[in-house]
């Protein structure tokens, strides 16, 4: 069966597609079948793995049952991907039909065991799309920018999850808060430790031992199409992803001896 885990955060750039892209890139490095959905209507987990948007089928015309999902999938040097669409941005309004939580746990149902992975990037919100990927999820990962106002709000991902627990997946899980753009040597990263620690544990969950610390060439590698992973390899944010990747790797999937 897929582990199917969706990267999330209602708040904005805290880094969300860079954690997916580098899920997606660094599990494909290893001997994975790995999927990577994007359901972000900005489309930035695409474009980050080097896809051409705009050329294809999309996951919007996939859930509008406009074509298949297998047709909307694309192959990338760094895992296959099933592409964003602007479009995404109306799903609210535009899907109304009865049981349109699970509209994508059915569509990834017709892939059966064909991923070992699947990693949904989500858009900075909690609509429709977000309570889509939390019902056809197995765990979520949630990172956070290690920063106060990254934890305010936080209360609100906490209710869609009781939500969609109680309501849809029960199963659920939260693998873990991921505290991004963490600089070790601010006092202030070591309260906002404190705090994220206490809302993991509301969540039943933990904070990430790993950190991802703050470096540009994690701005600079989109521009590339390309996951830090890949673009700076042994810059300190790829270093932390890499640690990330072996944790939701686990023993089947130990990393390349030439990486
Ligand atoms: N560890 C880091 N060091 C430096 N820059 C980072 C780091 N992580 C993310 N960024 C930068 O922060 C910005 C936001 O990151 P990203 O797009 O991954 O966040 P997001 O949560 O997916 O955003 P959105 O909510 O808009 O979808 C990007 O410019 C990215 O390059």
């Amino acid at each position: 069966m897929s582990q199917i885990i969706t990267v999330t955060n209602q708040k904005g750039g805290v880094g969300k597609t860079t954690v997916a892209a580098a899920l997606v890139c660094g599990l494909h490095r290893r001997g994975a079948r790995v999927l990577g959905v994007d359901i972000d209507p900005q489309g930035n987990l695409g474009f980050t793995l080097g896809l051409d948007i705009g050329s294809g089928h999309t996951v919007y015309d996939v859930l509008k049952g406009a074509c298949s999902i297998e047709s909307a999938i694309v192959p990338t040097e760094y895992g296959d991907v099933l592409p964003s669409d602007i479009m995404l941005s109306i799903a609210d309004v535009e899907f109304t039909a009865p049981q349109r939580e699970f509209m994508l746990a059915h569509q990834l149902s017709f892939l059966g065991d064909r991923y070992d992975f699947i990693i949904i990037d989500t858009p900075p919100s909690l609509n429709l799309l977000t309570i889509n990927a939390y019902v056809a999820s197995t765990g979520l990962i949630i990172p956070m920018e290690a920063e106060v106002l990254s934890l305010v709000g936080i209360s609100q991902i906490q209710d869609t999850i009781d939500t969609v627990r109680n309501s849809f997946n029960a199963e659920l899980k939260v693998l873990g808060i991921l505290l991004n753009k963490f600089n070790p040597r601010l006092t202030l990263s070591k309260d906002i430790l404190d705090l994220a620690e206490q809302i993991a544990e509301q969540l039943n969950s933990h904070v990430f031992p790993t950190k991802i610390r703050r470096s540009v060439s994690v701005a600079m590698a989109p521009a590339h199409g390309q996951s830090v992973l890949t673009y700076s390899p042994s810059s300190k944010p790829a270093l932390d992803l890499q640690d990330i990747v072996s944790i939701v790797a686990g023993d089947r999937f130990p990393l390349p001896k030439q990486a």
